[in-house]
């Protein structure tokens, strides 16, 4: 009886495995039907870049997968390309094998430079990341300039205003084809609100709109849904930790970087989103840096609605509470300066 019990549970379980491999390949089989797109990954041997592109191995919408950095990519694309996904996997080194991985791309995803230590801000990354985003984005408006262009690397805020200026001077800007990725900081808003507000993690949406350092990252807890009444000490609490989110990572890293895993999530997330919006999905809402008129600033985080060439529309701020309309003023001014000093520094030399 026992033998017969454990025998019929044995058989349960292993063809609830099979079955579950069977949805796998069912999801990967269904995909062939799905359009070609080429997705690149630049700095995809670091941190971030590494997760991400196992990750995107894992997207059944990507179809070709270009695995590009200055060093250690044939290695992550070697260990990749055994996945049994759909996706043919290929890694590029050195400036020489650049054009090759972004030709013909869909989507290029930028995780490649320096990330903070402890007692650092994002903008003292500048130095170092604005020369790598500048030349990097020279290549994108040569190789694949109808390209969508997820910019990680940091400080946002300046990052995308640099590749703005690079993309114009190469007369290949169309503003609906760049984005901060700011879905790190929607991530962590929706973490901490929903063990705040004992609801369901997987329910939960906070819209977060202004940049991606400090006081510019803007949750709006008063549009969280689903809505919880939380008081006002814990909503500002929920605000900081949420502002402060990746110098929390920062510090508990204790000099080896910053968020990798947390924002691999996040970039896969946006991409992902990017990726449903090229292939005409309807409603496709997420949010992310963008250029704006919501503000007098010409960029700007809030919710965009994806669709086949990028940005569709971007969308207003909604309704926003006494301690947000402060928020969204303080923060002015440091997003402004960003925006300039990443636009002085494009049109440098
Ligand atoms: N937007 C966001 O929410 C977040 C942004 N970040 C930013 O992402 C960036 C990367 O962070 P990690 O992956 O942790 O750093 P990492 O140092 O581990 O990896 C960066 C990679 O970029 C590569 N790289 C450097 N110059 C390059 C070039 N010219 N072309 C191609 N690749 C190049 C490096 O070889 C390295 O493999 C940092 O700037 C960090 O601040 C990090 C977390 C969240
Ligand atoms: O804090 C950092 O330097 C990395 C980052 O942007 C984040 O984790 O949000």
């Amino acid at each position: 009886m026992r033998s017969a019990i454990s025998r019929s549970l044995r058989s349960a379980l292993s063809s609830k495995c099979i079955s579950d491999h069977h949805l796998l390949l069912r999801r990967g089989f269904a995909s062939e039907a799905s359009p070609d797109r080429k997705v690149t990954v630049l700095g995809a041997a670091g941190g971030i870049g590494q997760p991400l592109a196992l990750l995107m191995k894992l997207n059944p919408l990507v179809s070709r997968l270009a695995l590009y950095d200055i060093a250690g990519t044939p290695g992550v694309a070697a260990d990749v390309s055994h996945i049994n996904t759909r996706s043919e996997v290929a890694g590029y080194v050195g400036e020489e094998q650049l054009g090759q991985a972004l030709e013909g791309s869909d989507v290029v995803i930028i995780p490649a430079g320096v990330p903070r230590k402890p007692g650092m801000t994002r903008d003292d990354l500048f130095n170092i990341n604005a020369g790598i985003v500048k030349s990097l984005s020279a290549a994108i408006a040569k190789y694949c300039p109808n390209a969508l262009v997820n910019m990680i690397s940091n400080p946002v805020n300046s990052t995308v205003p640099i590749a703005a200026e690079v993309f114009k001077k190469a007369g290949t800007y169309d503003e609906r084809k760049l984005f901060g990725v700011t879905t790190l900081d929607v991530v962590r808003a929706k973490t901490f609100y929903a063990g705040k507000a004992k609801a369901p993690v997987a329910e939960v949406n906070v819209p977060v709109v202004g940049g991606h350092a400090g006081v510019t990252i803007l949750p709006l807890f008063s549009q969280a849904t689903p809505k919880a009444n939380l008081p006002e000490d814990e909503i500002k609490a929920l605000t900081k930790r949420t502002q402060d989110g990746g110098t929390e990572v920062v510090e508990a890293k204790a000099g080896k970087g910053s968020a990798t895993l947390s924002m691999a999530y996040a970039g896969a997330i946006f991409a992902d989103a990017c990726l449903k919006g090229l292939n005409g999905v309807p409603d496709v809402i997420e949010c992310s840096f963008v250029q704006s008129t919501v503000t007098d600033l010409p960029f700007f985080a809030s919710k965009v609605r994806l669709g086949k060439n990028g940005v569709e529309e971007v969308l207003g701020l909604g309704p926003l509470s006494e301690y947000e309309k402060q928020g969204l003023e303080s923060l002015i001014p440091e997003l402004k300066a960003s925006i300039e000093k990443g636009i002085k520094f494009a049109n440098q030399s």
